[in-house]
């Protein structure tokens, strides 16, 4: 490996740094054991259903028990969904087939608005967003329409993020710290410090709820990005909120079931970048694992998340313009007492191009004990977790690497 980048506890060799002179190998520290390697050749082989739920129901109260029933399928079969899209087509491979273009749409008003949610602002003020899509090569047509956050604050926190990358290491390394409890954070890896065989990935992690309480700690540099990856964030945010409301109701629970503790919850941003890897067969952007946290919202600038299905098979999510992913965590599989699991993912790499993803990962309030909801633990379905906080599983990180002994297993009191 190149020399650190400082002789500090907290210096390290970003893996940016690691490819500006174009290396044909990677470093033998990043050679995973045959078993853990992605194995490319199986991603030709694609052929579950992709769960993708339309949240323009949500402004039609008819239609709500229909997304309520969605969404609790969506997470009973695997514990993550893809929001914007009204389509569904059989097969996954099919989606890599298609071209999108998204315009907005002004005008597009929702008179029956959903009663008991605050909407997002972009559907509140009536304006909507259209993403028309067409698959080639047979051109079928449909039209679909989005989550509420307008595309362009979408892309300007991508825009954002791959500025401050490429930025030079001093000005990256300034918030490098070993400490997983910071509120600003610079690292690579998972925690290079304890981590076996290192993972192909950059990452600055912030909180962000209240924003108030800590964008000014954010990085000032690019000079945009406080306030492109803070409108992000927001926008980001009231979705989260949202779509807690329609969970809590498809696990029978009210919509405004922990509202006050969703309300003032954690937020963290964590902001991924994952270079352009010359042996990407032989390395990850980021191990197996599941966040802890209720659910995280993930954009990715393109394909190279992998999600796990039930038989333990790995599934590429493809890249759809402009959508957004939704994915749920340890905090709820605890609280939904093991009736929605939470998503065991990991990140690929590309020899070509540099991909990078945000994923805002939402929890209850940092030291908020969770346990299993009362209205869930009845003779049929025994209590199966102990409480357990983001601030537990923070401290269980900062000694364990996230792909074993997970915080989760040691929650559990039996097999849900
Ligand atoms: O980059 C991705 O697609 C995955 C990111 C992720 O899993 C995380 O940040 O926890
Ligand atoms: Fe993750």
């Amino acid at each position: 490996m190149e020399a650190k980048e400082d002789e500090s506890d907290s210096s390290f060799t970003s893996v940016t740094s690691l490819t500006l002179k174009g290396p044909k190998n990677i470093p033998q520290q990043y050679v995973l054991p045959s078993f853990q390697r992605s194995n490319h050749s199986l991603l030709n082989h694609i052929s579950t259903e992709f769960p993708i739920i339309d949240l323009s129901m949500l402004n039609h109260p008819a239609h709500m028990p229909k997304l309520i029933n969605e969404v609790g399928a969506a997470y009973k079969k695997l514990g993550f969904f893809q929001v914007s899209i009204r389509m569904h087509l059989q097969h996954w491979s099919r989606w890599n087939k298609l071209s999108t273009t998204i315009f907005d749409k002004e005008g597009v008003t929702f008179t029956n608005k959903y009663s008991r949610g605050n909407l997002c602002p972009a559907l509140l003020s009536g304006k909507n967003f259209v993403i028309n899509m067409s698959c080639s090569p047979n051109q079928t047509h449909a039209q679909v329409i989005n989550h509420g956050i307008p595309s362009w604050v979408i892309k300007d926190a991508m825009d954002s993020a791959e500025e401050f990358f490429r930025l030079p290491s001093d000005k990256k390394m300034c918030f490098a710290s070993t400490d997983v409890h910071a509120p600003v954070r610079f690292g690579t890896s998972m925690n290079h410090v304890i981590d076996k065989v290192l993972f192909w990935r950059d990452f600055i992690k912030h909180y962000a709820n209240p924003i108030s309480e800590w964008i000014h700690l954010w990085p000032s540099d690019p000079p945009s990005y406080r306030e492109k990856m803070g409108s992000y964030a927001k926008a980001v945010n009231t979705l989260q909120k949202q779509l807690m409301e329609v969970i809590m109701e498809s696990l029978g629970l009210n919509a405004d079931y922990l509202h006050d503790d969703i309300e003032e919850g954690s937020q963290v941003m964590a902001v991924n970048c994952y270079p352009a890897c010359p042996e990407p067969d032989l390395a990850l952007g980021m191990p197996p694992h599941t966040d802890y946290g209720t659910l995280t919202i993930l954009n990715q600038s393109q394909q190279g998340l992998q999600i796990m299905d039930q038989d333990k098979k790995w599934h590429v999510v493809p890249f759809v313009q402009g959508a957004l992913i939704v994915q749920l965590g340890d905090q709820f599989e605890v609280l939904s007492n093991g009736r929605y699991k939470s998503i065991r993912h990991r990140a690929i790499l590309d020899t070509h191009k540099q991909r990078l993803s945000i994923a805002s990962i939402h929890s209850m309030p940092m030291e908020k004990k969770v346990g299993p909801a009362p209205e869930l633990i009845d003779e049929q379905h025994p209590i199966a977790y102990k409480e357990g906080s983001f601030s537990g599983f923070l401290d269980h990180i900062s000694v364990k690497s996230v792909s074993e002994d997970t915080y989760l297993d040691a929650l559990k009191i039996h097999e849900a």
